[in-house]
């Protein structure tokens, strides 16, 4: 679900994120309208905020491992851990590990790609937040779901600042992607928004 249908109507904060996100319009290429996070890592309050958000929402669900998604998952990810007094675990392109990995390939607005974990950083049974700045298709969340579970972890929630309520595409792909991630309710503004059957909890919408 949005945070402003879930207690956050006019709450002054997402308004401060939102406005301190830029976009770039046809980045990484024509048609995409990138939404830049960097502009809301320089702006203090905004970042803190964003933050702060988080930890309100997940300081008491008993969460063990907050798991970011490379690159700026990891953001996001780790001031969130350190604050609900998780552990981080990095989920990471290909081949940047050392250890033994689990793999999984997934599909982007953009491109294709793969995310990788560290087999025993996550055991048995423990309760999982996954952290990424942005959802488009759900392709990474998706595959980032299935990593966890696959360590035997509970996904108690995705969450993410931004959500893309469509993607630039054509229609076709974007079928393809959505049968992919199998998306319920995806990006329904009442009731919760389901990715792969686990919540997902977004901050704002993109800015135009
Ligand atoms: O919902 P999806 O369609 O899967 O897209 C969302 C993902 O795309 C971006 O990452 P990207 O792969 O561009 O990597 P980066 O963070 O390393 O730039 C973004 O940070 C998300 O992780
Ligand atoms: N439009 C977009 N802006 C930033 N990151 C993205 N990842 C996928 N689509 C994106």
């Amino acid at each position: 679900m949005f945070a402003a249908e879930n207690g956050l109507k006019g709450d002054p904060r997402l308004k401060s994120i939102s406005d301190a996100i830029r976009v770039v319009p046809h980045f990484p290429k024509p048609g995409i309208m990138f939404q830049d996070i960097t502009t809301l890592l320089l702006d203090h309050k905004a970042f803190k905020n964003t933050v702060d958000i988080f930890v309100d929402r997940y300081k008491d669900m008993n969460i063990s491992v907050v798991a970011g998604v490379e690159a700026r998952g990891f953001m996001f990810g780790t001031p969130i851990a350190l604050a609900i007094g998780a552990k981080f675990v990095p989920l990471r392109k290909p081949k940047k590990l050392p250890g033994d990995v689990i793999s999984e390939a997934y599909e982007l607005e953009y491109g294709n790609d793969r995310l990788e974990m560290h087999v025993g950083a996550v055991n048995l049974g423990e309760r999982a937040l996954i952290i990424d700045d942005l959802v488009a298709t759900g392709g990474t969340l998706s595959a980032s779901i299935k990593l966890l579970e696959r360590a035997g972890a509970e996904v108690v929630e995705c969450a993410c600042v931004i959500g893309l309520p469509e993607v630039k595409t054509d229609q076709s792909d974007l079928l393809r992607k959505l049968d992919l991630c199998r998306v319920e309710s995806f990006f329904s503004k009442q009731g919760q928004n389901r990715l792969n059957g686990k919540p997902l909890y977004i901050l704002v919408e993109p800015r135009q």
